[in-house]
């Protein structure tokens, strides 16, 4: 019998909170060897220098990003980068056989003159970007076991569709009201330091910001639109609150049929999920924090009906970092693998 081999696999933005959550997540993976990190400004230091917390299970170097390199060490490989570095770097990867996991906004937009309005980015990986599939396997499991390349859905677009889903593929509302509500923790804008993030700006504090400019309103709206069968807009408000991690998105919209109640809601949720094991529907008038979610990869769905203006009233928690990004790109990769979707990824939060 031959050497049980695990998959090497590469991450590229190592030094970054999606990057630190890729490795710790990985670490603990049965099927993966950690081969290569990748970065920039903290090339030649080694990620123990970065993160001392990790220094005892993860000490590889920073190294710079070469993709003939990567390719010819790794067979899988995370980009965990700002957005318009992907797309430089993916197309040489797969032509090289890699399979390849993007965790910015360059894979997510089936159109990509949206994508250049709205993140001033022009793109000239048309062909490759074509192959990409958005990386939310609760809507597109099927798919993602087939693609080479995935493009893994941000922190608010996770929440928000998990919550809207059912709602949409059901048609159970009027699509053109349904508003999102999201409120998000500081690490979901990364490791880089900005003025608005320092914590006698952020803490005691709380504020929307990008009302009806916020770059995840597109890619919100592309799958929308697909659930609804026809082209949607959707209301979306971010805000950002004194935490650290956690996204909250309270999502409302007007019932088609305003004689539905909450117990039927959450029947038709349950049954949406019933193969969903990081989808936890939670029970009659349980509304969902972040904190249960916090470190799992789990989102947690709660569901309210107001009977006095016909709405239904969702609730979709996150941990950002991780069914928001990290885990849910590992959950991809154990899918694109033909891996249990549940493997190596944790299931019960840190609390409190
Ligand atoms: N934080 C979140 O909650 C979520 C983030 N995302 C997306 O994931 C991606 C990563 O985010 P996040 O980890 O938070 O960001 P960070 O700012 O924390 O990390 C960015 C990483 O990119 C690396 N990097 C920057 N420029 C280059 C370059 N030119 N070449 C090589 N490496 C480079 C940095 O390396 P170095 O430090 O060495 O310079 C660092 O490792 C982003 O696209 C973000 O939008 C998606 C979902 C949720
Ligand atoms: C507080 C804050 O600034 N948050 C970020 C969230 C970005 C994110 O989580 O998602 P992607 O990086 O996947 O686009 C923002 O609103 O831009």
């Amino acid at each position: 019998m031959g050497k049980f081999r695990r998959v090497p696999v590469g991450i590229v933005g190592a030094s970054g909170y999606g990057g630190v959550q890729l490795v710790r997540l990985l670490m603990d993976h049965p099927e993966v060897e950690l081969v290569y990190l990748g970065g920039e400004s903290s090339i030649g230091k080694s990620f123990g220098d970065l993160y001392p917390h990790l220094a005892h299970a993860a000490n590889l170097p920073i190294e710079a990003v070469e993709p003939e390199i990567i390719a010819h060490r790794c067979e899988v490989v995370f980009l965990s980068l700002p957005n318009g570095l992907a797309c430089q770097i993916a197309p040489k990867l797969l032509e090289k056989g890699c399979k390849v996991l993007d965790l910015s906004a360059d894979y997510r937009f089936r159109n990509l003159t949206t994508y250049t309005n709205w993140y001033g980015i022009e793109r000239s990986d048309r062909t490759i970007a074509a192959t990409a599939v958005y990386g939310l396997p609760e809507l597109y499991r099927d798919r993602i076991a087939e693609a080479q390349l995935v493009g893994c859905p941000g922190s608010y677009p996770t929440a928000s569709l998990l919550a809207l889903s059912p709602l949409l593929k059901q048609g159970l509302i009027l699509p053109e009201t349904a508003i999102i509500d999201a409120k998000s923790g500081t690490s979901s804008s990364g490791r880089q330091p900005q003025t608005n993030l320092l914590l006698a700006e952020a803490d005691n504090s709380i504020a929307a910001y990008n009302i009806g400019r916020h770059r995840h309103t597109p890619e919100i709206e592309q799958i929308c639109s697909d659930l609804a069968g026809h082209e949607l807009m959707i209301q979306f408000t971010p805000h950002l609150i004194p935490m650290v991690r956690g996204i909250l998105a309270t999502v409302y919209a007007t019932m088609s049929d305003p004689g539905l109640v909450r117990d039927d809601l959450i029947t038709i949720f349950s049954a949406f999920y019933r193969n969903c094991p990081w989808v936890r529907v939670c029970g009659s008038g349980v509304y969902p924090q972040t904190k249960w979610a916090s470190g799992s990869n789990l989102c947690y769905i709660g569901v309210e009906v107001d009977p006095r203006t016909g709405r239904v009233i969702v609730m979709s928690a996150i941990d950002n970092l991780i069914k928001g990004q990290a885990g849910q790109a590992i959950q991809c990769l154990n899918l694109m693998m033909g891996w249990d979707e549940t493997l190596g990824l944790p299931k019960l939060g840190f609390y409190p």
